[in-house]
C-alpha cells in the first residue's frame, strides 16, 4: 500500500505522508507533514517561539521600564534625555526582534504550508497519470479535479496556523509558571480553565468532523456537476435543456449551502464558548483573588497581574482553537486523498523493459479480451489480428461493437482482461518506450489552449520547429494556421475552441505524424474531415511516418479502402476478416452496415446492428439483442 517515493524518499522512507492509512489519525498525518517539510517547519518554529518568549518579555520590559524610569520620572517631574533613550532602545529592540521573529515565522510557514501542497498535489497528479483508462472512466473528472486542489489544502491547512499555535504554546507555558510563581491557588484555578477549555475542544472536534465531512462531499458534487455541465453546455443549449440542468446545478449547490450553514452554526456556538471561558477565568481570578487579599497571603497587585497574565493567555487559548478546527479537516481531506494515491501504488508492478526500434512495427492481438467494471458482457472477446509491419487495417464495426475499446486495447492504454497483444514481437505492457512508438488519435481530438507548434510538439523538446511545420503541412492544418491573427503562435482556445472540428482532428494528426511512430491507431479520427483530404492525410501520413503499421476504425468507404485489410466486429468478436471486396461479396452483415453508413452519414449517426439488418436477418438480429444486452 505504498505510493512510489521519490529518491529523496528512499534514503529515507520516513520522509512522507504517503505511507500512512487512509484513517490515520490527523495527528499522525500532521506529523509526517512536519517530517516531510521538517528544515521550514524548523524555521516557522524558531520564529513562533521567538515571537512567543518577546511578547512575554514586552510586559517585563514594559514592567521594567515604569519602574526604573517612568515612575523616577513622575516623582521628579522631569524625563532625561537619557531616560527616553532608554524607553526608545529597550521597547525598540523587544519590538523589532519580535517583528523580525513574526516575519521569519509567517515566511517559513507559509513556505511549508505550500510545499507540502505542491508535493501532495504532484503525487495526486502523478498517480491520475499512471492509473488506468479503466480506473479513469469510473472516476467523473469534476471529483478527480476537487481531489487535486481542495481536498489537497484541507489537508495541510493545518500548517497556517501550527507554528504561531506552537509559539503561543511557549507563551502559555511561561504564563503558567508567572501564575504559580505568585499564587499556587490561582495556578490552580488556571489548572482548572483551561482543561476545561480543551474538553470544549474536544467535543468540538467531533462534532465537527462529521459538519466538515459533509460540506466537503457537497463541494466535490458541485464541483462533479458544474464540470459536467460546462463540458455538455453544448448539447444542453442546443436541446433547449437550460432550465433542467440548471435545476440539478441548483440543488448540488443548495446542498452544499445547508452543508455549509451547519458548519457554520457549529463553528458560530464554539466561538463565543472560547472567548467567554478566560473571561470567565479573569472573573474566577478575581473572586478567589480577593479572598486571598483578605487573608493576606497575597497583594492586590499580585490579583491584577494574574488578571492580565489570564488576559494574555485568552488569544493563544484561540489559536488552539484554530489547531482543533483544523485537525478533523486534515483527516477528512487525507481520507480523500490517499484512495488515489493507494490505487496507483496497487497497479502491479510495471515491468516495461522492451525498446521498440525505430521504423513500422508489426501488430498482433491473440485471444485478446476486454469486460468494463460493472459490466454485464465483455466489450471484446477473443480477438485475433495481424498487422505486417508497415501493413494497414481498417477496424469496421456498428456501435457498440467494441472499435473504441479494441483500439485503446491495441495502443496499451488498457491492458486486456485475456489474450495479449504484441508490438513489434513484444507484449505491448512491457514496452519502456511505448509513449513514443504508438500513437492513438481519437475521434474526440483534444486540443489545449496553447499554441498549434505547442500543441503538435506537445513537450517533445527533441522536436524541432521544422519537424512540427511538416507535420502541420501533411495533416493539411498549415494553411488555417497560418490564418490566424499571430500564425503558429496563436493559442487555440480552450479545447480548441478557437477551431471547427475537423481542423481540431487535423492538429491532432499533425501530433500523430510528428511523433513518427512505428504504429498509429487513428479511432474515428477522421471522421469530420472532407474524405478527399481524409484520403489526401492517409495517404501523406503513411509516407511522412515511414511507413508506420496503421490501425483505422473507420466508417467511411473511402477511408477503408485506404487499408489493406479489414476486420469487422460484432459484438466484440471478429466475425470477419480479409481485403474489404472479399468482405463485401462473402460478409452480408458487412455489406448492410456499410450501405447503411452511407445511407446514415448524411444525417450525421452511426447505425445500429439492427439498421444493417440485410439479408443476414438472424444474425443481425441476434447481434442487436445482445449488443443491447451488453450495454445495459
Ligand atoms: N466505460 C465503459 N464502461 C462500461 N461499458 C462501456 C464503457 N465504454 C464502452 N462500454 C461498452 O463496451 C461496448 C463497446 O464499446 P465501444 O466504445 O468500444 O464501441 P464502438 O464500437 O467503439 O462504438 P462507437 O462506434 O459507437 O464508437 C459497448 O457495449 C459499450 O456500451
Amino acid at each position: 500500500m505504498l505510493s512510489p517515493p521519490r529518491p529523496s524518499e528512499q534514503r529515507n522512507p520516513r520522509v512522507s505522508a504517503a505511507d500512512l492509512a487512509p484513517d490515520a489519525s490527523p495527528v499522525r498525518v500532521t506529523l509526517a507533514g512536519c517530517r516531510e517539510e521538517w528544515r521550514w517547519f524548523v524555521f516557522s518554529v524558531l520564529g513562533a517561539t521567538g515571537y512567543g518568549v518577546l511578547t512575554v518579555l514586552t510586559a517585563s520590559v514594559i514592567g521594567g521600564l515604569v519602574a526604573d524610569v517612568v515612575t523616577p520620572a513622575v516623582r521628579e517631574g522631569e524625563l532625561t534625555g537619557a531616560m527616553a533613550w532608554q524607553v526608545a532602545w529597550q521597547l525598540g529592540g523587544v519590538v523589532f526582534l519580535n517583528v523580525i521573529a513574526v516575519i521569519v515565522r509567517r515566511i517559513a510557514a507559509g513556505i511549508t504550508y505550500n510545499n507540502l501542497i505542491a508535493s501532495t498535489r504532484r503525487r495526486v497528479t502523478r498517480a491520475y497519470q499512471d492509473l488506468p483508462m479503466r480506473w479513469h472512466q469510473v472516476h467523473p473528472s469534476g471529483r478527480l479535479l476537487s481531489h487535486a486542489n481542495s481536498d489537497v489544502e484541507t489537508i495541510w491547512n493545518i500548517f497556517q496556523p501550527l507554528p504561531m499555535a506552537l509559539g503561543v504554546a511557549i507563551m502559555l507555558l511561561f504564563g503558567f509558571v508567572s501564575i504559580f510563581l505568585v499564587d499556587v491557588v490561582l495556578g490552580f484555578v488556571a489548572l482548572v480553565v483551561f482543561p476545561l477549555l480543551i474538553v470544549i475542544n474536544y467535543w468540538f472536534q467531533i462534532v465537527m468532523r462529521r459538519r466538515v465531512e459533509a460540506s466537503q462531499a457537497a463541494r466535490a458534487q458541485v464541483s462533479t456537476v458544474a464540470d459536467e455541465s460546462f463540458d455538455g453546455a453544448l448539447v444542453v443549449k442546443a436541446l433547449g435543456r437550460a432550465d433542467s440542468e440548471t435545476a440539478r446545478l441548483t440543488r448540488s449547490a443548495e446542498e452544499l449551502r445547508d452543508a455549509n450553514i451547519r458548519l457554520g452554526r457549529t463553528e458560530g456556538i464554539f466561538d463565543p464558548m472560547t472567548n467567554a471561558l478566560p473571561t470567565l477565568g479573569s472573573l474566577a481570578v478575581v473572586v478567589v483573588g480577593a479572598e486571598r487579599v483578605a487573608s493576606g497571603s497575597i497583594t492586590a497587585a499580585d490579583v491584577v497581574q494574574v488578571a492580565y497574565l489570564f488576559s494574555l493567555l485568552a488569544w493563544p487559548v484561540r489559536a488552539f482553537g484554530w489547531i482543533l478546527f483544523s485537525l478533523p479537516q486534515v483527516a477528512i481531506g487525507w481520507k480523500r486523498v490517499k484512495p488515489i494515491l493507494d490505487d496507483a501504488a496497487d497497479l502491479p508492478p510495471r515491468r516495461r523493459e522492451a525498446s521498440l526500434p525505430e521504423g513500422p512495427l508489426e501488430l498482433r492481438a491473440r485471444g485478446v479480451s476486454f469486460t468494463y467494471e460493472d459490466a454485464d458482457a465483455p466489450a471484446l472477446t477473443g480477438v485475433d489480428l495481424e498487422v505486417p509491419a508497415g501493413g494497414s487495417l481498417a477496424v469496421v464495426g456498428a456501435t457498440g461493437s467494441g472499435k473504441s475499446t479494441l483500439a485503446q486495447v491495441l495502443v496499451g492504454l488498457t491492458p486486456p482482461t485475456a489474450g495479449v497483444v504484441e508490438v513489434g514481437g513484444h507484449d505491448i505492457g512491457g514496452v519502456a518506450n511505448r509513449e513514443e512508438r504508438v500513437a492513438l488519435a481519437t475521434q474526440d481530438a483534444f486540443v489545449f489552449n496553447e499554441s498549434s507548434e505547442e500543441n503538435v510538439a506537445l513537450g517533445r523538446s527533441d522536436l524541432g520547429r521544422g519537424e512540427v511545420d511538416h507535420a502541420l503541412d501533411v495533416a493539411h492544418a498549415a494553411t488555417f494556421v497560418e490564418a490566424l491573427p499571430h500564425g503558429r503562435d496563436e493559442a487555440l482556445g480552450e479545447r480548441g475552441s478557437r477551431l471547427s472540428g475537423g481542423q481540431r482532428q487535423r492538429i491532432a494528426l499533425a501530433r500523430v505524424i510528428a511523433g513518427k511512430p512505428g504504429l498509429v491507431v487513428l479511432d474515428d479520427s477522421t471522421s469530420a474531415i472532407d474524405p478527399a483530404v481524409e484520403g489526401d492525410i492517409l495517404t501523406s501520413l503513411r509516407s511522412a511516418t515511414e511507413g508506420s503499421t496503421t490501425v483505422i476504425v473507420a466508417h467511411r468507404r473511402s477511408s477503408i479502402l485506404l487499408a489493406d485489410r479489414v476486420v469487422y466486429l460484432e459484438n466484440g468478436r471478429v466475425a470477419a476478416s480479409g481485403r474489404h471486396d472479399e468482405l463485401m461479396a462473402g460478409h452480408p452483415g458487412y455489406a448492410a452496415l456499410l450501405s447503411a453508413y452511407e445511407v446514415e452519414e448524411a444525417e450525421g449517426a452511426a447505425p445500429d446492428a439492427a439498421d444493417v439488418n440485410d439479408g443476414d436477418g438472424d444474425d443481425a438480429d441476434a447481434s442487436h439483442a445482445e449488443a443491447e444486452g451488453g450495454r445495459a
